[in-house]
């Protein structure tokens, strides 16, 4: 959460309908877009009247003006991504395939939109061929079962093998990536798959339970625009299918909060936003100008050193209050009604947990289906991470306020280097290390950023969640993989290396710590605080999800640079 964005937002054109109660066609597009930190832009193909229970009326403008919109926004917009949804007639799919043709942007994302689950049709029946005529544009398409069906020219499937087998007839036919979508199965999973052609075998696969809701207005269009913005900005298919997926069935999970209409819903699209809007700390942080934010985390101000920000070991108990509006936490980092300061960390980086736990690294891990390849790519990386989180460990020891917790980062600097590296080198042997990624390099220069530069309270803030999240993971991975019988687990001495009760006991001398540091510190030096947590989340979230990509398709490379990276 910085004023100042570290990655421009990719700019993803939605070509679809209407739906004036929200959830569906542009509107769903639009919201999806910004919900993956994209901005959104939009050509309307047709003004449907329709709500939750069904579509009552289509009015198609004239393809003049739905060519006047695309040549609009081509001619003044750098597009990084196009998502087509419902197109309706002949003459839109050949305006839009006419335009598509030119090579409007580096990822293509179309959705074969043809009929609405709450019922109606949304493309005339004699359009099918053309729709067909136009796929070869796309970098991939996302048809649920019904399309898929039509598009392979077959009952729809019941079965999810029948499905998987459709959609690779379907990725040969037309040339391009399909996700094929469970979704409208019978029972309680909703899989999903990425076939790639000339792949007889999916080339990643997304398991999850059925959200138990009927509001499941507008996923389809949800989860295409999603995957284009992700991809957008990281080139990556496979993982970027997963981090929408993530966040759709997040968005699912809340829907039933909503109350919008009478039939199939909408799904929440902001979800993941909504409690940190709902706090003005959490805005005016997020809003504040660069030299603000500069001055929460420590940073001298134009006029010299921040004189009014205490320093930790010399900041008076209840220092005064910056106009954050944060509230104080009491003298051992409780808040008013009791709660600790990373009671409110670990609130906030709820998401990011999930997320986590649904990525395919981590269930891989537990369930030990993980390609060996993966995981040995992954100690890699882990051990060119711990060569920096030691010195940052020993930069926070150098910091300390008080003697017990200089002794206590001191050791854990020397434990990474002796004992988790060792873990490490004992797996990889005598292999030559690849080169950092990006992402570790970014999560690497992040921590001693905040623990060379910016206080013991920030830094503090920063190393915690390599603590906490590791140790939420590994017992979370360790119960389930126990469950199943540890023994001939593959994984077995790295998930008991991160379930150990000494490694929960460090996490929770590190929260104290972190708490200590927020009862001393004033309300800009906690946002600070605050904003290094999530942001060190973050980056441990990508850190796991690079993984699979990386270690099957580029070892050592940096997932960024535009489509086409993966599969
Ligand atoms: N109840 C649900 N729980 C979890 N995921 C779901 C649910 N319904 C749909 N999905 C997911 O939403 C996405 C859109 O799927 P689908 O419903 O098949 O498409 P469409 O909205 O185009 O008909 C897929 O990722 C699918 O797995
Ligand atoms: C204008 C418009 N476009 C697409 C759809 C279909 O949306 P989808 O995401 O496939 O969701 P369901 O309607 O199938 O739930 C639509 N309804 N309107």
């Amino acid at each position: 959460m910085t004023a100042t964005p570290s990655a421009p937002a990719p700019r993803v054109l939605s070509i679809a309908g209407t739906d004036p109660t929200g959830g569906a066609g542009h509107a769903a597009d639009l919201k999806s877009v910004a919900a993956m930190g994209g901005y959104g832009l939009s050509v309307i193909t047709a003004v449907v009247a329709q709500n939750t229970q069904g579509v009552v009326a289509v009015h198609t403008p004239p393809v003049t003006v739905l060519r006047a919109q695309l040549d609009a926004v081509a001619e003044d917009v750098e597009l990084d991504a196009v998502k087509v949804g419902m197109l309706g007639s002949v003459d839109v799919i050949e305006t839009v395939g006419r335009w598509l043709a030119a090579g409007r942007a580096p990822v293509v994302v179309i959705d074969p939109v043809m009929v609405a689950t709450a019922g109606g049709r949304l493309l005339d029946p004699d359009a099918e061929d053309a729709l067909r005529g136009i796929l070869h544009h796309a970098d991939l398409i996302t048809p649920n079962l019904p399309e898929l069906a039509v598009l392979a020219e077959r009952p729809v499937a019941t079965t999810w093998d029948e499905a998987l087998e459709q959609g690779r007839a379907v990725a040969e036919t037309f040339g391009t990536r399909v996700l094929v979508k469970g979704g409208h199965l019978c029972g309680d999973s909703t899989p999903d798959a990425l076939v790639v052609p000339g792949h007889p075998e999916p080339v990643a696969q997304y398991s999850g339970d059925r959200v138990p809701t009927r509001n499941t207005h507008g996923t389809g269009c949800s989860l295409s625009s999603a995957v284009a913005t992700v991809v957008a900005r990281t080139g990556d298919w496979a993982e970027g299918i997963g981090t929408a997926r993530s966040w759709l069935r997040g968005a699912l999970r809340a829907a039933d909060s909503l109350h919008v209409g009478h039939g199939n819903g909408p799904v929440h699209h902001m979800h993941h936003v909504q409690d940190l809007v709902a706090d003005p700390a959490f805005v005016a942080a997020a809003c504040a100008e660069p030299d603000d934010a500069a001055r929460a985390a420590g940073a001298p101000g134009p006029a010299g050193p921040a004189s009014g920000t205490p320093r930790d070991g010399a900041a008076p108990a209840a220092a005064p209050a910056a106009a954050s509006g944060s509230p104080e936490p009491g003298a051992d980092g409780h808040g008013g009604a009791g709660e600790r300061f990373t009671d409110e960390l670990w609130r906030d980086c709820r998401e990011i947990r999930e997320r986590i736990a649904e990525l395919p690294f981590v269930t891989g891990l537990g369930d030990g289906t993980l390609e060996r390849d993966a995981f040995e790519w992954y100690l890699d990386q882990d051990m060119q991470y711990l060569d920096a989180y030691s010195r940052a460990l020993a930069l926070l020891a150098a910091a300390a306020p008080e003697d017990t917790t200089r002794e206590f980062f001191a050791t854990a600097a020397a434990a990474v280097v002796t004992g988790e590296s060792a873990l490490h080198r004992a797996r990889l042997g005598e292999r030559d290390p690849e080169p950092p990624s990006g992402t570790t390099g970014a999560y690497v220069d992040f921590l001693l950023a905040r623990t060379g530069q910016d206080g013991f309270a920030v830094g503090a803030a920063a190393v915690l969640p390599c603590y906490w999240l590791y140790a939420h993971v590994g017992s979370e991975l360790t119960a389930r993989a126990r469950a199943a019988g540890l023994q001939g687990h593959p994984f077995a001495d790295w998930l008991e290396t991160y379930d150990d009760p000494e490694f929960r006991a460090a996490t929770e001398t590190v929260r104290d710590v972190v708490d200590r540091a927020a009862a001393r510190a004033d309300s800009a030096t906690r946002d600070a605080m605050r904003r290094a947590f999530l942001r060190a989340c973050r980056l441990e979230l990508e850190f796991f999800a690079q993984t699979a990509h990386d270690a099957a398709h580029e070892p050592g490379a940096a997932p960024g640079g535009h489509a086409g990276g993966t599969p």
